[in-house]
């Protein structure tokens, strides 16, 4: 039977049909049909992304022209529709590159720079201008002013999806009483369905950005976030590529494209961190990949029974017998100075011996000469015999050289488990491969040695029956590779790399093997841990706060730094599991939280360890508790274009597990402390409790007075103890205040005693304030453990006093007055 498939093709002209009907799609149209990708997938959260877009952008905006920013946020209902107005006092855009702006995707300002902004690709804002025309049929109305301009700029546009270009139907200049910013004015299908979600936008926003004013005023509520700081964040400078983590196509665009003629010059202009040392380190390290290495061999050993010198003098033809020595035996003592010799190291020797000799004896040494003898002496290297004392008395062969030096190398590298026939074996099979390689110098790259490494283990493995296991293999690999020599061959010139994916990609692997200085953070603006401690403390009302900023660390060429803060107890919920707050770039990210690598990264942590509360061992951990992580990057790898989730990208994930641990481990501390506090507050109350009652019983007992109870629970209790004694001192009273350490560590304390006279004949140390007819008398003692320390005054007969000491936690104190 024929099936319709095969009869398919015998039609003619069905593809040229098929082919009419392909053709190119505007990206605006694309994202017209699948919006959800840049967050425009509901009226409500359509409305939080378009007013994050426009506030992302006006703080960008302002920061970068040095303003300090000030946004509006203003949404009213307007008939069935929403209507979103942002205005900020940035430095405004200009007539040409307004209606670019807000009425054409990707263009922007960011996508190429590498520095850290909220906004990445120029999509943002002009997809809420398409979003507002979808679904409300209505314009965008923009009002823009520059600084110094005496007018403002009014446009009326849409996005024209056929095009992707801006289609204006107002243009005009208009009066504003700003002197410079912008005013974005969109209608749209909308609801308030995720009025969370927008508030907490705009709080985790002040939160973050304490140098910026931000007002919301909705249907229902009016916030206001007033400036905590002048001080605009550090202004960031735009920076080149790290090494580390450059894609191979970006390298191979950045070749065809660069001014540079070297790949010296190329890696130092085009990359950050790169001078011309670690540009050398590079090269060497692409001349491992590229040419491979030279295996060095070693010199003759004085029982060997090599000549070199006789070598070369029979290599050397016509050059006067003086000469003739004195050529070979400068050889021959240049080779017997190494612990081993490359072919291309040898070359050098002959070529130094032949300068210094044709010198001291007027001969010339010529190309051909110094060719003969660097050939008879590599053969005199690698193809002797070892002839050791054994074989001497038996008259037979000993091993080849190559094989008795491949045999010491892999006996070094394998276990002492391997009987040495296995490894002269697989000695005698390696020495094979480099006798067969074409290339007599030797020369091979890892990936070839480690080839005839396996084939030779195979052998091994197979004849011998013994097992040559991976981790032998890899380790005879690099006993060998260790030992050979980089080449000096010139790496070839950019032309010649441009358009050679192999060498391009040999490249990329040297630039990724050397270690390259972290990138600048210049380029960055991290918050700070004092700002994150600060923001937490404003927005949360907690008993704890930790935070951790790390160094930067570099991912696809951008550097990046993760910064984690922690809230913990107080007003907290100690219901249900932990608040994770997110940022990108100051940005806090409200959608996907299930999506996002912090979120992964926080259920990831054995939460039990720092304390807390972990149903199972993972996931999010319960009790009162706010997470926070802020990702700051050139290039923050989202997981979409709607920018709600960080991708997992791992070397960005171990930065995000080291932040939140860093400031988990303070938590961890705080909670031991407070949990041994509490336990020891338990003890004292019992004992609290108890002793009294069992010294007056002891008193009725022996008829004595009553014991001080207040010392006896310091004592046992290890606390300090700090007790007024008071003597009568002819008119007045002398006064002590005695510090006895119990504790096991020194202790630093301020004892501040408040008195209602003047105080006289005080010990050392002391300071004394009046203060509406109270003097302040206060020690700074330091009292070592076991220790003692005791403070004096006299004060008159009817003085009154107050004690307080600062410097003990409450629970490790005891104060008798
Ligand atoms: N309020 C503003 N004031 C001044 N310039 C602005 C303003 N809004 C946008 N721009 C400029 O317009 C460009 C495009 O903005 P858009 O929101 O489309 O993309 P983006 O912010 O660069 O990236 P993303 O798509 O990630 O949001 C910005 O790069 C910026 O140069």
């Amino acid at each position: 039977m024929t099936s319709f498939q095969s009869t398919l093709g015998d039609e003619p002209g069905i593809a040229e049909e098929l082919a009419e009907s392909q053709q190119s799609i505007s990206i605006a149209e694309f994202f017209e049909k699948n919006k959800h990708m840049l967050g425009f997938d509901s009226g409500a959260r359509g409305l939080v992304t378009a007013v994050k877009e426009a506030v992302d952008n006006a703080l960008d905006a302002a920061e970068e022209a040095g303003i300090l920013p000030d946004v509006y946020v203003e949404i009213q209902e307007a008939g069935d529709y929403y209507r979103l107005i942002v205005e900020d006092n940035g430095p405004g855009l200009t007539k040409e590159s307004l209606p670019k702006v807000f009425g054409k995707l990707l263009y922007g300002s960011r996508f190429h720079a590498r520095e850290q902004s909220r906004g990445q690709q120029g999509i943002g804002i002009s997809a809420a201008v398409l979003y507002s025309q979808l679904t409300s049929g209505k314009p965008a109305k923009i009002t823009s002013r520059t600084q110094g301009s005496e007018e403002a700029e009014y446009f009326e546009l849409i996005v024209d999806t056929d095009e992707n270009e801006p289609e204006i139907s107002v243009e005009e200049t208009t009066t504003w009483d700003r002197p410079h910013g912008t005013r974005i004015e969109l209608e749209m299908e909308a609801n308030m369905r995720a009025r969370g979600q927008l508030h907490d936008y705009i709080k985790h926003t002040a939160v973050v950005n304490p140098h910026a004013r931000l007002e919301l005023r909705e249907p229902q509520e009016h916030f206001k976030f007033e400036r905590a700081t002048d001080q605009l964040p550090e202004e960031t400078e735009e920076i080149r590529p790290h090494p580390h983590g450059v894609e191979l196509g970006t390298v191979m665009k950045m070749l065809a494209a660069t001014d540079s003629q070297t790949v010296s010059g190329f890696v130092q202009e085009e990359f950050t961190r790169v001078g011309k040392k670690t540009a050398d380190s590079i090269i060497d390290a692409f001349r491992d990949r590229h040419y491979g290495r030279e295996m060095r061999w070693r010199p003759p050993a004085d029982h060997e029974e090599i000549d070199l010198n006789a070598a070369v003098e029979d290599a050397t033809a016509n050059k006067g017998p003086d000469a003739t020595t004195a050529f070979a035996d400068a050889i021959a003592d240049a080779v017997a100075d190494e612990d081993r010799i490359a072919h291309h190291e040898l070359l050098a020797a002959v070529d130094s011996a032949a300068e210094t000799v044709a010198d001291d004896h007027g001969t010339t040494f010529g190309d051909t000469v110094r060719e003969n003898a660097v050939e008879a002496v590599w053969l005199a290297l690698i193809d002797a015999s070892e002839a050791d004392d054994a074989d001497a008395a038996t008259g037979a062969d000993g091993d080849s050289r190559l094989v008795a030096d491949l045999y010491e190398l892999a006996d070094g590298a394998t276990s002492t488990r391997k009987d040495d026939e296995t490894i002269h074996a697989f000695a005698d099979r390696l020495a094979g491969k480099f006798e067969d390689l074409e290339d007599d110098r030797h020369r091979l790259t890892r990936e070839t040695l480690r080839e005839f490494v396996d084939r030779a283990a195979d052998l091994t493995e197979e004849y011998d029956e013994v097992s040559f296991g991976e981790t032998a293999r890899e380790n005879v690999v690099e006993a060998v590779w260790d030992v050979m020599a980089t080449v000096p061959d010139d790496p070839p010139l950019v032309r010649e790399l441009n358009g050679d994916r192999d060498a391009t990609s040999n490249l990329v692997d040297a630039m990724r093997a050397t270690d390259i200085m972290a990138p600048p953070t210049r380029c960055l603006s991290p918050i700070s841990e004092e700002l994150i401690t600060a923001g937490l403390e404003k927005e949360f009302d907690a008993d704890f706060y930790a935070s951790a900023t790390r160094d930067a660390g570099v991912s696809g060429g951008d550097p990046f730094i993760v910064e984690a803060g922690i809230a913990y107890g107080g007003e907290l919920s100690a219901e249900g599991t932990a608040e994770v707050m997110r940022f990108a770039n100051r940005v806090p990210l409200v959608y996907q939280r299930g999506a996002c690598a912090t979120t992964d990264v926080v259920k990831s942590i054995g939460w039990r360890n720092y304390g807390l509360d972990q149903p199972g061992g993972s996931g999010l951990p319960n009790g009162p508790v706010v997470i926070m992580i802020h990702v700051a990057s050139t290039n923050v790898p989202f997981t979409s274009e709607s920018k709600d989730a960080i991708a997992n990208v791992p070397e960005i994930e171990d930065e995000i597990e080291l932040a939140i641990r860093e400031a988990a481990r303070d938590l961890k501390s705080y909670l031991n402390k407070r949990r041994s506090m509490q336990q020891r507050r338990k003890k004292q109350n019992v004992l609290g409790k108890i002793l009294p009652e069992m010294a007056t019983k002891v008193a009725e007992v022996t008829g004595r007075d009553e014991p001080d109870i207040d010392d006896a629970i310091a004592r046992i209790m290890n606390n300090v103890l700090v007790e007024r004694q008071t003597k009568a001192n002819g008119d007045g009273q002398a006064v002590s205040v005695v510090v006895e350490n119990n504790s096991s560590t020194n202790e630093s304390l301020e004892i501040t005693e408040i008195v209602s006279a003047e105080p006289t004949n005080l010990s050392d140390g002391a300071t004394v304030v009046e203060m509406d007819g109270e003097w302040f008398v206060k020690w700074e003692p330091e009292v070592g453990s076991d220790d003692e320390a005791t403070l004096e005054y006299e004060v008159p007969d009817d003085a009154t006093f107050d004690l307080d000491v600062k410097g003990v936690e409450s629970e490790k104190l005891t104060v008798s007055s």
